[in-house]
């Protein structure tokens, strides 16, 4: 642990990036689909879908070798700028487990932990579930073992890092397309499915997950205006849907709407992986390997825009976020940067906060 009398991101000992995880081999897949769907009544047949995706890609996802780039390039800026901050990893549903991580932190004494997340907006799968997971790592610590506080850090889809990322992405992705079709090219924001009744209890007031998503789309196509000098219409769409076929997701689904703009003459796509930060399996799969097949059998050019990654604009708003939580601890006055119409995230999200 570093001193805490002197270190730069006093009272924290340490960032914890918590994630997924995925698989790394042909023999982790069933296991790991395992953990992912404990009690969360997915049909067999759809677990098996989703199980091919896997083994498509030779049974490893590509989440585990993103995080740890994200943490090479978060370790590169913090050292940079004299950030002390040690940083581990550890995931919901693969190894490094995050029950592991915390009690290895607890052991060598930390006491206050800041931990963010690989993902960017309010909902019980992406905020509440892993709020939830740090509990259940605290309670399972072996007695005699000090539990560490562990603050979470604020949802960050509207912070200007991660929204450069994106613009980028779709700028590059833009330029990618045949000059003839680029200054028509609609801007289609992808995010992960979710059931209405999660989306409807998302946030502290309910409704925040498509609410965000909205808010964000809007300001990364005005930027993209404002780069390209032609404004482009510009629409939410959703991929990976899961669960039982009776219960309602969020709707429409990236193939179908696909579908609806070739039989309305839409020039172009770009496909905006918004709800996500890395180009994980979801992205290379659901977007690159079955959307992207599907804008082809429609004759509709599509390009699929780079998501945040390890974007150095990404990354030093990630800084950015933990020196505000830093600052936010010790009592001091901070800038909380976000852009749009809905401000910066709460911090400590209220009981209520995405109930399932
Ligand atoms: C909102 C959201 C995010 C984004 C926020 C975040 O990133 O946290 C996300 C990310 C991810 N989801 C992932 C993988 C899976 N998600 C599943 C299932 C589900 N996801 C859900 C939601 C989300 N998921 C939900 C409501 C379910 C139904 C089961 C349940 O109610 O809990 C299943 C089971 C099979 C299936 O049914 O698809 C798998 C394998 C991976 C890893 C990718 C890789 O390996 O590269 C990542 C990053
Ligand atoms: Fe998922």
């Amino acid at each position: 642990m570093p001193n805490p009398e002197t270190h730069l991101a006093a009272p924290y000992d340490a960032l914890l990036l918590l994630s997924f995880g995925g698989p790394e081999r042909p023999e982790d897949v069933v296991p790991f689909l395992e953990n992912v769907t404990r009690g969360r009544g997915i049909p067999r047949e759809r677990l098996e879908q989703v199980g091919e995706h896997y083994f498509l890609f030779g049974g490893k996802s590509p989440i585990n070798d993103q995080n740890k780039a994200l943490i090479a390039a978060l370790r590169a800026d913090f050292d940079a700028h004299g950030i002390d901050l040690p940083i581990h990893w550890g995931n919901r549903n693969w190894e490094p487990y995050l029950d592991d991580v915390v009690a290895d932190l607890a052991r060598a004494g930390a006491q206050r932990v800041l931990c963010l997340t690989t993902s960017a907006y309010s909902s019980w799968s992406s905020c509440r579930q892993y709020r939830e997971n740090i509990a259940a790592a605290l309670a399972a610590l072996p007695e005699g073992v000090e539990p560490p506080r562990i603050d979470k850090v604020r949802a960050f889809y509207n912070h200007p890092g991660f929204v450069e990322a994106n613009v980028d992405g779709v700028l590059a992705a833009l330029a990618d397309l045949p000059e003839d079709v680029r200054d028509q090219a609609r801007l289609v924001f992808v995010t992960h499915s979710i059931p209405i009744t999660m989306a409807d209890a998302s946030g502290p007031t309910g409704g925040a997950y498509v609410a965000q998503h909205l808010d964000v789309a809007a300001v990364v196509a005005d930027r993209v205006a404002e780069a390209t000098g032609s404004r482009r219409d510009h629409e939410l769409v959703y991929c990976s849907r899961s669960g039982a076929p009776h219960i309602p997701w969020l709707e429409p689904d990236v193939n179908d709407r696909l579908e609806e703009l070739a039989g309305e003459g839409t020039a172009a796509v770009v496909l905006i992986p918004v709800g996500f930060v890395s180009d994980h399996m979801e992205v290379v799969y659901d977007l690159d390997t079955e959307a992207l097949a599907t804008a082809e059998r429609l004759g509709l050019p599509a390009r699929r825009a780079a998501s945040a990654g390890v974007h150095p604009d990404f990354v030093a708003g990630l800084r950015d976020l933990v020196l505000e939580r830093v600052a936010l601890a010790r009592g001091e006055d901070v800038e909380r940067r976000s852009l749009g119409g809905r401000g910066p995230s709460h911090d400590g999200c209220p009981d209520t906060c995405c109930v399932g």
